[in-house]
């Protein structure tokens, strides 16, 4: 009896532990596929994470690179490239201020004193200058561009000062004849004035115009002209025959060094397609196949001189010990007509006809 109760018992504890053991062994082998399950999503989801991952940088990749690209070619056009410039010691290196530096003939003195190595302040109000016509410069450790108008009084430190700021051309000058006579009056005492303060030399560039409608062929620098005070161009040539006895008074009165050069006609690169003189209106109406403007009669003369000569004679005038006014230009005068029918011969039977007209610019 005892010995089958025992059985009994102990089978019953069996069955109890085999339950116990087989629930144990279920759990765990629910556990373990869990796991598995879990570690497999967790692969499953890295793998996708790191595919889409690739896919997003190869995009950006595709984005960036060209940008790259686009950074490498600028910083290659900011390692510029200057135009050449020499060295010049302290003793040398002069403190130069162009007004009208952005201009047709300022712009290319600016390129001749900064090849020569000096520092060069260009003052501009940009009416007729071009900013683009110095931008080659624009950066360089000696080169600095003020947008400034001369009417308004400037203070800074320097040496020597080309004062080329004015409308040069007759319809600009005749298009605000009054801002033309205050650049050159109040522009040119300003100018005087910072020469005297400073105690630098100053050049003014003068015209041809002084000697208004000649009647002196050729005129020589002591002809005092021949000029009407209430004619279409008087704002400019007035003006500059005031802004030449500015210089000689402040000469006189207060010692200021000055040179005063009497630009005639001059042509080349960087004359503004508008500019409205002969030569880029002639060449223009050409190239279009126009017929030449030829004003008057065309038996008017007039000697071309080319920019760089120019340029040249302005630095020797500077530094000359010459202080009287002196022509600077081209000694070999032709005809308008003559002058039409050359670039009519360069340009081709397309720039073939003239058309004679009678206008206030003889
Ligand atoms: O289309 C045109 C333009 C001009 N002309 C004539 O060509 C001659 C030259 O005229 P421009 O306008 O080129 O220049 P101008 O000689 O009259 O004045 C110039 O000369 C010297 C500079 O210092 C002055 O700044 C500028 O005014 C003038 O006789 C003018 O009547 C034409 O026949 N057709």
């Amino acid at each position: 009896m005892v010995s089958k109760a025992l059985l009994r018992l102990v089978s019953a504890v069996n069955r109890r532990r085999m339950k116990l053991l087989l629930g144990l062994a279920l759990l765990a082998y629910v556990a373990s596929v869990w796991g598995n399950f879990v570690n497999m999503s967790f692969l499953l989801n890295r793998s996708i994470q790191e595919n889409s991952e690739l896919k997003i940088e190869s995009k950006i990749e595709e984005i960036v690179e060209p940008l790259r690209e686009k950074i490498r070619d600028l910083e290659k056009s900011f390692t510029q490239k200057y135009p050449p410039v020499k060295f010049l010691s302290e003793k040398d290196r002069k403190r130069i201020l162009i007004t009208g530096g952005a201009g047709f003939v300022g712009s290319h003195l600016t390129d001749k004193l900064m090849m020569d190595g000096h520092e060069v302040t260009v003052v501009d109000n940009f009416f007729t200058g071009r900013k683009r016509n110095v931008e080659h410069w624009i950066g360089h450790e000696n080169f600095e561009l003020i947008n400034h108008d001369v009417v308004e009084p400037l203070y800074i430190e320097v040496d020597q000062i080309y004062h080329l700021a004015s409308p040069a051309s007759p319809p600009n000058y005749m298009y605000n004849p009054i801002k033309t006579l205050k650049t050159n009056t109040i522009g040119t005492l300003n100018m005087l004035g910072l020469a005297k303060r400073v105690g630098a030399r100053l050049l003014l560039a003068s015209t041809s115009e002084v000697y208004g409608d000649p009647e002196v062929h050729p005129q020589s620098e002591d002809y005092w002209g021949h000029v009407n005070p209430i004619g279409p161009r008087a704002c400019y040539d007035e003006g500059k025959r005031v802004a030449e006895t500015m210089c000689y008074a402040y000469m006189k009165q207060e010692g200021v060094e000055v040179r005063v050069a009497r630009i005639f006609n001059t042509f080349g690169p960087r004359m503004h397609m508008n500019d409205g003189r002969v030569v880029s209106n002639f060449i223009l109406q050409a190239l279009q196949g126009e017929p030449l403007t030829v004003y008057g009669s065309g038996s008017q003369t007039r000697a071309f001189q080319y920019v760089s000569d120019l340029v040249n004679g302005l630095v020797a005038l500077m530094n000359s010990n010459v202080s009287s006014p002196v022509n600077l230009g081209n000694p070999e005068e032709h005809t308008i007509l003559e002058f039409a029918q050359l670039i009519k011969n360069l340009v081709g039977p397309a720039g073939g006809r003239f058309k004679q007209s009678n206008s206030l610019l003889p």
